[in-house]
């Protein structure tokens, strides 16, 4: 028997340094129920030793695996223990092992209450237990404290879930004697998964709490509820025997003192000392039943991972340089990635043509398609206008106007440039993953490695690359030189044709002060034509009604793509 659970626990161990604990469903014992039930107490009595720490209040925050493996006497240790994490430790003092468990929570969980799925193993090694696997799981709580999640109950559902659902598992369903049966967790739970009972074996503690003149009787006879394994009735140390550090051997007579007074028919099957022999028994029997299944299923590992093996290729004999070598290449194939040296993808752009194609086509296109005047109407230049002149009536189109409105269309040069910043970067990316060829999937912490190092590189890039444009937009903003001669002609164009100038045979300037005036009257009001026209400046216009033929060939030249507006529309 004691030959099997070890057994079990070796393929377990194997498994976890595989990474596969889910591809077999190994026997085992879980402990569930709701916080506080009592959980880590009957663990602590099926060990014999004081090693869990204890308190009110949510206590066991991380799944504590606890394998018990007897021993014969005469090691050099008569009992220890041995944590996964910790392997070549040895611990022989039990205050050390709850230390060490209570470190080894708050490094995965910190101090402050939260919870984790990540499991403590524990091997324990006694020439004075019954072999033994058991799992003490967080208890489930309702109400979120310290660092917990608002959904923490169903956190700690899921947890509970993911161990008892497995077909092989044993649970071990606490509930105090003291809570309503029909709310019990425990029993609720493990219903979900095992309705019918058959590899649910409940626990009843804080019999001794149960108020007077009731008992539970009813419940342990199977009146109440029924498990096809069993309801088996302990007490384990309150709280007050915790604090006055009462020491285990002496709870355990207590308690069957307890059970041969108040329960005297169903003493020989209750208490500590018959849980553990119905648990060992349990155990066994229900691997020897999985066995076939356990092992037909290894096979099926054994096979898939030997085909992995095998396709490995050679044995690696000098680490540092094989890692060095694959680095080396790394590197290189990112290079000739990037310059286009490297392997020639057919089906599609890749490397370095890409990101030409990105600045050439992507972002080019996306220039080109930025109209100068896209998105201003003409109140907006107009209303410009007259807010930049104040009281004064505006003749000329103000410097200050015309740069507000010109910064508007440069800033919208910046939106399409950092597009162009993230495309490169989601290339440079891409090329990572075909730099990873075939001769390193036998390294999957590598690949995951380099990986990791390369992208926080090139993510690193990305802030000061889009500052660098940001910068750049804003040193064009900074100074519009509006005394550039194209420039200068430019604008008087795009106003012009902003404000629908070539009307009607009128100058620019009188078209202008049509337009303001239209304004003024609330944008529809006719101005009268020999009023503002004797009032205009007579040298702006060609004598002809219009602007002179050059300013007109700079316009086309400037804002090529500046669509002309309708004389009748205007
Ligand atoms: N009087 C009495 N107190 C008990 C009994 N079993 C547990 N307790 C007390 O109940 C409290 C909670 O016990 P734990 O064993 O820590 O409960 P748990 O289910 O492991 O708690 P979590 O893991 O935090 O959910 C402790 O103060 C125990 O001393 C019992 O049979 N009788």
């Amino acid at each position: 028997m004691d030959n099997m659970i070890a057994m079990m626990s070796k393929v377990d161990d194997i498994l976890a340094t595989v990474g596969n604990t889910d591809a077999v469903s190994l026997p085992k014992i879980v402990a569930i129920g709701s916080q506080s039930s009592g959980k880590s107490s009957v663990l602590e009595n099926i060990v014999g030793r004081e090693f869990l720490p204890r308190k009110t209040g949510l206590c066991t925050r991380r799944p504590l695996k606890v394998e018990l493996i007897r021993t014969v006497d005469g090691e050099t240790h008569s009992e220890w223990a041995v944590f996964h994490h910790k392997p070549g430790e040895i611990f022989v003092d039990w205050e050390e092992v709850k230390k060490e468990i209570e470190d080894e929570t708050e490094r995965e969980c910190g101090s402050n209450k939260a919870v984790s799925r990540k499991p403590i193993s524990l091997k324990f090694y006694s020439p004075n237990v019954l072999s033994l696997t058991i799992v003490d799981l967080p208890g489930v709580t309702r109400v979120p404290v310290g660092d917990q999640p608002l959904d923490i109950e169903k956190q700690l559902t899921d947890m509970i879930m993911h161990y008892i659902e497995k077909p092989n598992t044993l649970i071990l369903a606490v509930t105090p004697a003291n809570t309503d049966f029909a709310t019990s967790d425990a029993i609720n739970l493990a219903r979900v998964v095992d309705p019918e009972g058959h590899r649910t074996l409940a626990v009843i503690t804080k019999l001794d709490l149960m108020d007077g003149g009731t008992d539970a009787m009813d419940i342990l006879c199977g009146r109440v509820f029924s498990v096809s394994l069993g309801i088996i009735g302990v007490v384990c140390r309150s709280q007050a025997d915790l604090n006055s550090k009462k020491p285990l051997e002496k709870a355990l007579q207590k308690e069957r003192a307890f059970f041969q007074r108040s329960y005297p028919s169903l003493a020989s099957r209750s208490g500590t000392f018959y849980l553990r022999k119905r648990l060992a028994t349990l155990l066994s029997s229900h691997i020897r039943d999985c066995l076939p299944d356990i092992a037909m299923k290894i096979n099926v590992l054994r096979r898939q991972f030997q085909h992995q093996l095998s396709s490995c290729g050679k044995e690696v004999k000098d680490p540092v340089a094989t890692i060095l070598d694959l680095l080396t290449k790394f590197a290189c194939n990112y290079k000739a990635a990037i310059d286009g040296s490297g392997n020639l993808v057919l089906q599609e752009l890749s490397g370095g043509a890409r990101i030409n194609y990105i600045f050439h086509e992507t972002f080019g296109r996306t220039l080109q398609n930025v109209q100068p005047l896209d998105g201003l109407s003409r109140l907006e230049v107009l209303t410009a206008i007259k807010n930049s002149t104040g009281p004064r009536t505006a003749v000329f189109v103000p410097d200050s106007s015309f740069e507000q409105l010109v910064k508007k269309q440069i800033a919208r040069l910046e939106e399409p440039s950092i597009r162009c910043v993230e495309l490169v970067h989601e290339e440079l990316e891409r090329i990572i993953q075909h730099c990873i060829t075939k001769e390193y999937l036998r390294f999957p912490n590598l690949i995951q490695k380099i990986k990791e190092v390369v992208s926080a590189k090139i993510t690193g890039r990305m802030e000061p690359t889009k500052k660098f444009i940001e910068d750049l937009i804003a040193n064009e903003l900074a100074y519009i030189n509006t005394k550039h001669p194209d420039f200068s002609d430019a604008r008087q164009q795009a106003c012009s044709n902003l404000l629908g100038i070539q009307t009607n045979g009128d100058s620019s300037e009188v078209a202008h002060h049509k337009q303001l005036a239209r304004i003024e009257n609330g944008g529809s009001g006719s101005v009268s034509e020999a009023g503002s026209s004797s009032s205009l400046p007579p040298a702006i216009t060609d004598g002809k009604g219009d602007f002179a033929p050059q300013m007109i060939n700079k316009r086309e030249k400037m804002c090529p793509k500046v669509p002309k507006i309708n004389r009748e529309n205007s």
